[in-house]
């Protein structure tokens, strides 16, 4: 039924990490939700030389802590998948395939079918094209699906919010939620009161300006399998 597009300020932000911790919260709190990845980049052959399952689609099972399911086996959960580790654009053209943007959305319509949501992970930020003629903020345009921004306290993460605040805003879409990863804010990579302020600015600036939209924190995890891994979810949330 619902499908919610997870997104974020920048690739390598933890929208794999929010997307299989959201779906495990969602189940906990007895919704039957499947994750989707739009497009896969970065794969690498296996031996029979064929491209397997997306990498962000095991992730997501192995922190929601469940088994390949029949959609991610018959690649329903990830069809286009490449080896190149780029934008899907160049990946899509190095691989001579093309990228039918209706087969995702069918392949979202099965899921649909079968689950209460979806969460769909984007590759990279929300600008990232997925053809040379189509950018992934076009995509969410036109199914109008509400977004999920994933974030973090890294220097520079205020600006890429707000940007992507205002071109999600631009295309009267509606931005869901707002997930702050405290990925990068550990004193080797950020200073702590950098990061503590980047916090308190975008959790004002979106109750400001974004006042329906939720505030969720997903706390720095040790790897994909721990037990504290969840993010806590107001109900009805979806
Ligand atoms: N909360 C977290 N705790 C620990 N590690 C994290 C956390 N969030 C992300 N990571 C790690 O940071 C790296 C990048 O995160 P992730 O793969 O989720 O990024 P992404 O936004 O999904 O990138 P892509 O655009 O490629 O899909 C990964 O190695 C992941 O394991
Ligand atoms: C390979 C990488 N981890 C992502 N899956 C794709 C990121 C594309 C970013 C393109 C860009 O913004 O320039
Ligand atoms: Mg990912």
């Amino acid at each position: 039924m619902s499908v919610l597009f997870v997104s974020g300020i920048d690739t390598d932000i933890g929208k794999t990490y929010a997307t299989g911790l959201l779906a495990k919260s969602l189940m906990q709190q007895g919704v039957n939700v499947i994750t989707q990845k739009l497009v896969q980049t970065g794969i690498s052959k296996q031996p029979d030389g064929e491209l397997g399952i997306a990498d962000d689609i095991l992730s997501h099972r192995q922190l929601m802590q469940m088994p390949l399911q029949p959609c991610d086996l018959d690649f329903t959960t990830c069809p286009y998948r490449y080896e190149k580790p780029a934008s899907p654009h160049l990946a899509t053209k190095l691989s001579g395939e093309i990228l039918d943007p209706d087969m995702i959305t069918n392949a979202t319509k099965r899921l649909q079918a079968q689950y209460d949501a979806v969460l769909l992970e984007g590759a990279g930020g929300l600008l990232v094209p997925i053809t040379e003629n189509l950018l992934t903020l076009d995509y969410i345009a036109e199914r109008g699906y509400p977004i999920v921004l994933v974030t973090s306290g890294r220097l520079g993460s205020i600006n890429h919010t707000l940007l992507s605040l205002e071109a999600i805003k631009s295309r009267g879409l509606m931005i869901h939620s707002v997930i702050y990863n405290h990925i990068h804010d550990d004193a080797e990579q950020t200073d702590a009161e950098i990061a503590n302020s980047t916090i308190d600015f975008l959790q004002a600036y979106l109750a400001r300006y974004y006042p329906k939209a939720h505030w969720l924190v997903l706390a720095k995890q040790a790897n994909e399998h721990s037990d504290k891994a969840d993010i806590a979810l107001p109900t009805a949330f979806i």
